[in-house]
């Protein structure tokens, strides 16, 4: 039988990783047959809530489980781990930007990133889903010298899923017939969601968005502006911000990362710039990314507009203006 894999999930008792830990021991992200064992951490002050979740996870009866580790000690959470969902965090209230957050979350990740540079495997895979999650991988990365910058990424695969599902309503197809939709820069909402590069299968072959939507004023407007505001306007209906959808997205970020991506595919992760595209360097930006072998290289080649190259100097210099601020949050504590 295989060996099982250790896999963490911080914020473990919060609302995301509510559905999270249930779809990730279920097999979606790691496989049918790949035996888990589960770390789950949160804070002391939620350490009873995390008893109910164990509770839970024992309740469901899944196969692949077959452990549970619930701790508020980073230490053990993150012990010889192979994969990190790093989701606890402070979420945003109603009217706030996501990087009103960073002074109270980056220390979350200063803190995981030494911990996984002490405790986890060399080869860990870690999504940052907390926000400001660009920022907080980055954050996480630099005090985690011991691990490859590659292995940590941040989330904005729920922005593509929520472009790629604006695309499909628009042209009236299913979800599964729109793919390539890019996500470019900073999980934010100035974030570039690009359906330039976006393919749909229609009559057996598959086709341009662009030049089967033939609408450009609802590319480089609405559309835009719905995938920007999506998290803002489930914050505003809801009270709370997307759980359900991202967990959903996580799984898919690291399912893809884990399993590889199909030829002729790309999905949308934020990694460490290289400066492709003429992006700054040295801040986590969204690109469209293929995966082989468990290691992502950014797609190369694209052609990018002057609309385009507008949009991605906005959400750089965002960026690079998060980056300074994090560093001098970290250096008055
Ligand atoms: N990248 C993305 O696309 C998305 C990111 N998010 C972000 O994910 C984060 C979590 O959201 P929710 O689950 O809705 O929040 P939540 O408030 O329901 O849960 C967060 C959990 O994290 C725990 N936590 C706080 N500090 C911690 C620490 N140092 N170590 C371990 N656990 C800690 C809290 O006690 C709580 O249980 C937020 O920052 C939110 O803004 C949410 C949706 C999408
Ligand atoms: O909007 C928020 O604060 C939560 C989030 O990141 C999203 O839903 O994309």
């Amino acid at each position: 039988m295989t060996e099982a894999i250790r896999v963490v999930v911080t914020g473990a008792a919060g609302q995301i990783a509510y559905s999270l830990l249930y779809m990730i021991a279920r097999g979606e992200v790691f496989g049918k047959d790949q035996p888990l064992i589960l770390h789950l951490l949160d804070i002391p002050p939620m350490a009873g809530v995390l008893e109910g979740v164990v509770m839970e996870l024992a309740d469901c009866a899944l196969p692949l489980l077959q452990e549970v580790i619930p701790t508020t000690d980073p230490k053990v959470a993150f012990k010889d781990v192979s994969a990190a969902f790093l989701v606890g965090a402070m979420p945003r209230k109603e009217g706030m930007e996501r990087k009103d957050l960073l002074s109270a979350n980056v220390k979350i990740f200063k803190v995981q990133g030494q911990a996984l540079n002490e405790f986890a495997k060399k080869d860990v895979k870690v999504l940052v889903v907390g926000n400001p999650a660009n920022t907080n991988a980055l954050v996480c990365a630099n005090y985690a010298p011991s691990i490859p910058k590659e292995n940590f990424s941040a989330m904005t695969r729920l922005d593509q899923n929520r472009a790629t599902s604006q695309i499909a309503a628009k042209l009236g197809v299913p979800i599964a017939a729109v793919s390539n939709i890019i996500i470019w820069g900073n999980h934010s909402s100035t974030q570039y969601p690009d359906a330039g590069q976006g393919k749909v299968f229609i009559n057996d072959v598959w086709k341009s968005v662009t030049e089967v939507l033939n609408d450009t004023s609802f590319l480089q407007g609405p559309f835009i502006d719905i995938v920007q505001k999506r998290g803002a306007a489930v914050i505003a209906s809801r009270k709370m911000s997307s759980a359900m959808s991202a967990a959903k997205s996580a799984c898919d970020h690291m399912h893809d990362w884990w399993n590889g991506t199909a030829p002729g595919k790309f999905v949308s992760m934020g990694v460490f710039s290289d400066g492709s595209y003429g992006t700054p360097k040295d801040v986590v930006f969204s690109f469209p990314v293929e995966i082989k072998n468990k290691q992502w290289k950014i797609v190369q080649g694209l052609t990018i507009d002057g609309f385009s190259k507008s949009k991605l100097d906005i959400t750089g210099n965002e960026l690079r203006e998060e980056r300074d601020e994090a560093l001098s949050v970290l250096e008055s504590n």
